[in-house]
C-alpha cells in the first residue's frame, strides 16, 4: 500500500509555482493576484479561505480576502463581484460556498468573469472542461488528476466509481476521469444517494472517489483487493479532547480500507492540500493569460 501524500505533494507544487512567481518578479512583470469572497462566518469555509491567504503569501502571491456579513442580499453580492471582474488588478477570484439561503448561488456562479473563474464553475467553463477545450478546470478533481499523474497511477481501462454528484467535485470528476489520455481513459460510473446495489457497483471498482461526507461510509469489506482510494470528505466531529474542540475525518474507514488498497489518501493531508495548490496553480494561469492579452 502507497499513501498518495497530498500534503507533500502539494508543498512540491507550491515550490515550483514560487519559483516562477520569483522569476515575474525578477522581470519587473506583475504577480498573480487572488481574491476570495466569504459572505458569513461558517467556521470550515474560514479554515479554508484562511490557508488559501497563507498560501498565497507563501508562494509571493498577492491576495485580498473579502468578507462581507451573513445578511448579505444577492444585489450586494452581485455588485460586488461586478467590482472584481473590473478590478484590472486582480487575476481571479472565488465565491466562497455554500452561500446563505437568500442569495442564488447558480446567478452568482453566472456572474463570475470565465476569464478571472479559477474555481472553474462557471457554466462556460465548465462546458468547456467536458469539451476537452483549455480551461480552468476545479481545483479538487484537478488535484486528484495531479496526484494520480505525480504517483503514476494506471487509469487506462479502469473502472472507476465516483460517490457523489456534486457540482465541484463528483460531477467534473466523473467527466475528468473518463476524459481520452491520462489520467482519464477510465469507465466510470457515478452514484449518488439514489443508487441501488451501491455496495455491489463498489466491490467491482478498481479506483473508487468519495465525495459524499458520510464518516467511515466506505469500509474494507467493501473493496476489491488492490483498489485506489481517493477520499475527498471531510467531515468535523465535536471532541472536547481535542485542541481545536473538533477533529476532521473523510468518508472512508482508513485503517482497515489501507490495509487492502494499492494507493489511498489520507484526511487530512490529502485532497484537501491538492485543492489549495490547484487553485494557485489556476490563478497562475489566469495571470499568464491576462499578461499574453495585453
Ligand atoms: N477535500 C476537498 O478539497 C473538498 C472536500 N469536500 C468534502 O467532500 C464531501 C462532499 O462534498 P460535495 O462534493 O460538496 O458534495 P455535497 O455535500 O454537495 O453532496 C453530497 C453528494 O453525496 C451523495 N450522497 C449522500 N449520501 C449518500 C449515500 N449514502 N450514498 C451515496 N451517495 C450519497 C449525494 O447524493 P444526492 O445528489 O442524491 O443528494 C450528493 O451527490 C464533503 O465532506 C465536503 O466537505 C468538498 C469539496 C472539496
Ligand atoms: N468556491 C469554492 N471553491 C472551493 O474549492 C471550495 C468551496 N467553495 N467550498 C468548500 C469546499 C471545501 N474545500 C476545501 C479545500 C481545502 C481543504 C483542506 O485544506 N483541508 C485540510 C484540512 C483542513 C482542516 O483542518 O479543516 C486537509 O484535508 O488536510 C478542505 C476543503 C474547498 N471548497
Amino acid at each position: 500500500m502507497e499513501i498518495l501524500d497530498g500534503k507533500k505533494v502539494s508543498n512540491e507544487i507550491k515550490d515550483e509555482i514560487a519559483i516562477q512567481v520569483a522569476k515575474m518578479r525578477e522581470k519587473g512583470e506583475k504577480v498573480p493576484h487572488l481574491a476570495a469572497i466569504l459572505v458569513g462566518s461558517d467556521g470550515a469555509s474560514l479554515t479554508y479561505v484562511g490557508s488559501k491567504v497563507r498560501s498565497c503569501e507563501k508562494v509571493g502571491f498577492e491576495s485580498t480576502l473579502v468578507r462581507m456579513p451573513s445578511t448579505t442580499s444577492e444585489l450586494e453580492l452581485l455588485n460586488k463581484i461586478e467590482e472584481l471582474n473590473k478590478n484590472e488588478d486582480i487575476d481571479g477570484f472565488i465565491v466562497q460556498l455554500p452561500l446563505p439561503p437568500q442569495i442564488d448561488t447558480q446567478k452568482v456562479l453566472l456572474a463570475v468573469d470565465p476569464d478571472k473563474d479559477v474555481d472553474g464553475f462557471h457554466p462556460m467553463n465548465f462546458g468547456k472542461m467536458a469539451l476537452d477545450m483549455s480551461t480552468f478546470i476545479p481545483a479538487t478533481p484537478f488535484g486528484i488528476l495531479e496526484l494520480l499523474e505525480r504517483y503514476n497511477v494506471d487509469t487506462k481501462g479502469k473502472h472507476t466509481v465516483v460517490i457523489g454528484r456534486s457540482h465541484i467535485v463528483g460531477r467534473p470528476m466523473s467527466i475528468l476521469m473518463g476524459r481520452k489520455g491520462w489520467p482519464g481513459n477510465s469507465t466510470v460510473t457515478l452514484t449518488h444517494s439514489h443508487t441501488k446495489n451501491i455496495t455491489q457497483i463498489i466491490s467491482q471498482a478498481d479506483i473508487v472517489i468519495s465525495a459524499l461526507g458520510v464518516p467511515k461510509f466506505l469500509k474494507a469489506e467493501m473493496i476489491k483487493d488492490d483498489a485506489v482510494i481517493i477520499d475527498v470528505g471531510i467531515t468535523r466531529v465535536a471532541d472536547d479532547s481535542c485542541e481545536k474542540g473538533y477533529y476532521i475525518t473523510g468518508d472512508v474507514d482508513f485503517e482497515n480500507v489501507s490495509k487492502k488498497a494499492s494507493f489511498i489518501t489520507p484526511v487530512p493531508g490529502g485532497v484537501g492540500p491538492m485543492t489549495i495548490a490547484m487553485l494557485l496553480k489556476n490563478t497562475l494561469l489566469a495571470r499568464e493569460r491576462h499578461r499574453s492579452r495585453k
